[in-house]
This record gives structure tokens, C-alpha cells and sequence, in this order.
């Protein structure tokens, strides 16, 4: 009997095992049954998955994928069958996965947290312990991986020009972004299936960055819904909103307005995903029938053999154009900014196309392949926005590639007024829930205070262009490809007596 004592008939796992095919699929949810037959043809992540577990319990592979909230929000209420007696559900036998008990294994001996000196270990540890779509997921790039790889590297290109004999007994690494102080000049960026990492997902993010005082962006396509993320916030604590735009602007619109309401102090509309980058090791790990977007466009026809990131993204408006953008500050109080900003000229159109910012971006490698990296494009357009006067006009910050606190001091030194960090605290995240998370920040921010001290900065306001030589920046000399197969028939000269090589 339910609260106000009406009979609730409870369904049995054999009646649901009965509907277990395209022309009746019923499938089991957090211990209820939804009738989704209609529904086949529509999901994004396609029929396939959601055939795999008609008649069966597809909680397991549904949560880490879609946010609690989306079957109440997009499944017509006539399909809500209502609860399943969940004793006389048929429990599947797990197949005997040889991969998964190495896993397992890589777990119990895994280096304990305090073994963890920089960001880049949390990366080693997540490799080896992360399920591998989870893994492939988080750590794919589009294409060969050039700027995924180039992210980093572009740092390595960058050179102190420290100053000495500076007081710096008391070093400030606070910074202010979009009127919001925080305690160090980083950011989460937003990243999406956050459960795919850790069953708890993005709130893990959210605890982690109200710790440290810094700032969460929200993604649209988190694992965990919206609310849930902002409920995950205490009081007081600063949340943006990630944007991507939906052909259908009543959903758009609704979010965005739901977020002001929610207490988002910045919209980050993503311009650099039209469409979602060819992550092929996203796309190797068989995604090809999991994953859906939370705001289907109905009767998409979407290409499902891309692995999640096209399967989630079939709603994503690539028609998107500097035309929206009025319509965008028409409907929101809330700051704007365009994440995904890749020239210089597209920093002057953004200026005057009245937003309030950009973040330089290239999605984390994860989109066009070849795009130069964040620092690089920042070193481009602070001079020519420098030359104009209009280097306060809006507030720029650069994501992509940032694993050390001299990455974001080269960033700021260059102009940025924060930089964003993705994979690190995915990794930090998977390998060791939240006090990975806390050790990651904790470690930057150790790290941001003794470099800042080197450097001769004692506040990140002293971070200046005349502390880096960035001469080597666009130098692209990508090394010869090694030519393994050419070298082995390779013949150096061969004299009358000298044997081949
Ligand atoms: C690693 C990662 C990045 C994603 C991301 C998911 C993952 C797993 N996703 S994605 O599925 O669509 O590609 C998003 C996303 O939802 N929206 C977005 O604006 N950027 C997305 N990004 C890009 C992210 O916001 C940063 O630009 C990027 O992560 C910065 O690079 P690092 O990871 O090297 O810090």
C-alpha cells in the first residue's frame, strides 16, 4: 500500500521477462518497469542497448549514462509501469570476464593516495584501475591525438624569466573570476559522464571544489542531474553552467533560465563541438550501442557507431551561429562566455558581440585535431587585444592540457584570469573518489605556492608577460615520424665486400 493507502500492485520479474523484444520491451530501472517499445527507435544511444536488457534489469548500465531524472522528464508517464518485485527478478550470471578480474586486481594493489605527487600520477593510477569504456571515454582524443598530446607539450615550450630578491614570504594565490574570489586561479571545467569514472559521478566534483574554494562548471551532459549537482553545493558556493545549445531553443531556454534560477553565476556556451570529435578510443571501447543524450530530439538518425560522444550528442544544434547571440542575451542575466574559442578574431567578434568572456579551447583535444592548443592561441591574441586596449574588456581563460601550477602561472603570466582542468580531477576522481579530488587541489595549490615564490611573484596579480619567453610557442617541429617499416629495409651503401646491414 502506498502513502495514501491505495493497493500498489507490485509487477514480478517473470511478467516483465515476458516483454523482452522490439515489438514489447519493457526494462527494469532502480526497481521499476518502463514500457520504452515506442521509445526504440528514438534513443540515441540506440536500439541495441536498450534490446540487450529488454525484459532484465538495465540499472547497472543505465545510471552512469543518464541523470536520475531523465526517465521521469522524457518517458511519457503511461509508460511508468510502476514497481517490480525485485526477489523474483532473474539475476543474470556475469560472464566470466578474465579483463575484469586483472582489474581487480590492479585495484587491491593500487599505490595508496599519499604515493600520489602530481596530477599526472592520478592519470597513471586511473589507467590501470578505471574500467576500460570509462577509461577510454576520459582519456580519448579525436583523430591522432596531436593536440590532445599538444596541450601539454605547448607548456613545455613556454620558459621562466624569473626575478629574484622579491619579498615573497607571503604568497596570495587567490583570484578573482566573474566577481567570484577564489582560492586559486583554476577551475573544473565541465566534463561529461561523470559516473562513468566513479558511481557517485559529478557531486564528488562539487565537494571537492567547495573544499578548495574554486569553481565548478557544470556540465549539460553530466551523469548526475542538474539539481542534484547544485544541491551538492553548500551554501554560498560559486557554480557555472556548461551549455551545449539544443536544436530545440524551449529546452535550451529552459535550462538556462532553471540554472539563474538555481544560482549560476555564468553560462558557458561550448562553440567548438558543432558536432563531437571522432574519439576512436571511445569508439573501440564499444560504446557503439550505450549512452543517450538526456534531451532527445525524436527521430534523430544518429550515426551509433561513434561510441558514447556521438551517441549523447545527437541534440547538439550545429547551426549555431553569432546570430544566437543577442537571442542568448535576451533570455539570461547571467554572464556569458564562448567556450571553444580557437583565433584571435574570433576573441574581437566575441567582444563585440557583447558576451562576457572565452574560454580558449579546443575541448581537451577532443575535437578538431590539429587546433593549436589554449596557451598558444592566448599568446596570440592578449598582444593584438593588448595593441587595441582591450585586454580588460572581457575575461579570458584557457583550458586544455594544465597538469602542473607552472602551466597555470605561464597562463596567467600570458594574461588568462583562471584556467580550466579536465582529465586530472576525472582521474583524481575515479582512482580515489573525493580525497583524490582533495589531494589533486591540495597538490596544485602546494605546488602553485613554492613555483609563484621561484618565480618572484608574490600575488597572481604580479604574473606578468616579462616572466616567460614564449619564443618557442608556435613551434611546431613535430619529430619524423619513426619510420620503422622504411628502416628495416633501409640499405646504408654496401661496398664489393661489405655484407648488407
Ligand atoms: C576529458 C573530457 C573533456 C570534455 C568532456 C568529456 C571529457 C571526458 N566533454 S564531452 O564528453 O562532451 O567531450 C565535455 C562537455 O560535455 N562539454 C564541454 O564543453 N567540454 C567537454 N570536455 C572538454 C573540457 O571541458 C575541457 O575543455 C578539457 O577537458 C580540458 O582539457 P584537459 O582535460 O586536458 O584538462
Amino acid at each position: 500500500h502506498d502513502s495514501n493507502d491505495t493497493q500498489v500492485v507490485k509487477l514480478t520479474g517473470e511478467e516483465v521477462a515476458q516483454h523482452n523484444n522490439k515489438d514489447s520491451c519493457w526494462v527494469i530501472v532502480h526497481g521499476r518497469a518502463y514500457d520504452v517499445t515506442e521509445f526504440l527507435p528514438e534513443h540515441p544511444g540506440g536500439p541495441k542497448i536498450i534490446l540487450k536488457y529488454a525484459g532484465k534489469d538495465a540499472t547497472e548500465e543505465y545510471e552512469p549514462i543518464h541523470p536520475p531524472d531523465t526517465l521521469d522528464k522524457y518517458l511519457d508517464k503511461s509508460k511508468h509501469l510502476g514497481e517490480v518485485d525485485m526477489n523474483t527478478v532473474q539475476r543474470e550470471e556475469k560472464e566470466y570476464d578474465p579483463e575484469e578480474e586483472e582489474r581487480q586486481k590492479r585495484i587491491e594493489t593500487m599505490p595508496i593516495l599519499e604515493q600520489c605527487y602530481n596530477l599526472m600520477d592520478f592519470e597513471a593510477v586511473a589507467r590501470k584501475v578505471m574500467k576500460r569504456t570509462a577509461w577510454a571515454y576520459y582519456s580519448s582524443g579525436a583523430d591522432d591525438e596531436i593536440t590532445m598530446r599538444e596541450n601539454h607539450n605547448a607548456y613545455h615550450k613556454i620558459w621562466f624569466r624569473p626575478r629574484v630578491l622579491v619579498d615573497v614570504e607571503n604568497i596570495d594565490t587567490t583570484a578573482t573570476m566573474l566577481g567570484t574570489k577564489v582560492d586559486m586561479p583554476f577551475y573544473v571545467t565541465a566534463t561529461a559522464l561523470g559516473k562513468l569514472g566513479n558511481p557517485e559521478g559529478e557531486v564528488i566534483l562539487t565537494r571537492g571544489a567547495k573544499k578548495h574554494n574554486v569553481i565548478q562548471m557544470i556540465p549539460t551532459l553530466a551523469s548526475c542531474s542538474f539539481d542534484e549537482i547544485c544541491d551538492a553545493a553548500e551554501p554560498g558556493q560559486v557554480q557555472w553552467l556548461q551549455l551545449y545549445v539544443n536544436k530545440d531553443r524551449n529546452i535550451t531556454k529552459r535550462i538556462v533560465q532553471h540554472a539563474e534560477k538555481r544560482g549560476c553565476k555564468g553560462l558557458f556556451i561550448t562553440v567548438d563541438a558543432p558536432q563531437l570529435g571522432r574519439r576512436e578510443k571511445d569508439m573501440r571501447s564499444k560504446f557503439a550501442d550505450v549512452g543517450s543524450n538526456v534531451q532527445s530530439t525524436s527521430g534523430d538518425d544518429v550515426d551509433r557507431s561513434q561510441g558514447a560522444a556521438r551517441a549523447i550528442s545527437s541534440f547538439i544544434d550545429p547551426s549555431l551561429s553569432w546570430k544566437d547571440i543577442p537571442w542568448f542575451l535576451s533570455i539570461t542575466k547571467m554572464p556569458i562566455l564562448l567556450k571553444g574559442v580557437q583565433c584571435v578574431e574570433d576573441v574581437i567578434r566575441a567582444i563585440e558581440s557583447g558576451v562576457h568572456g572565452v574560454v580558449l579551447s579546443n575541448h581537451g583535444g577532443r575535437q578538431l585535431d590539429f587546433a593549436r592548443s589554449g596557451i598558444e592561441v592566448l599568446a596570440e591574441v592578449m598582444p593584438v587585444l593588448r595593441e587595441r586596449g582591450w585586454q580588460d574588456r572581457i575575461e579570458i581563460y584557457i583550458d586544455g592540457g594544465v597538469r602542473r601550477a607552472t602551466d597555470i602561472i605561464k597562463a596567467l603570466c600570458l594574461g588568462a584570469k583562471g584556467v580550466g582542468i579536465g582529465r586530472p580531477f576525472l582521474y583524481a576522481m575515479s582512482a580515489y573518489g573525493l580525497p583524490g579530488v582533495d589531494r589533486a587541489m591540495q597538490l596544485l595549490k602546494d605546488e602553485m605556492e613554492m613555483n609563484m615564490r621561484l618565480i618572484g611573484a608574490a600575488k597572481v596579480s604580479d604574473l606578468n608577460p616579462t616572466l616567460v619567453d614564449t619564443r618557442g610557442l608556435s613551434m611546431h617541429t613535430a619529430v619524423v615520424p619513426e619510420d620503422t617499416l622504411g628502416r628495416n629495409v633501409y640499405d646504408p651503401l654496401i661496398g664489393p665486400k661489405e655484407k648488407a646491414v
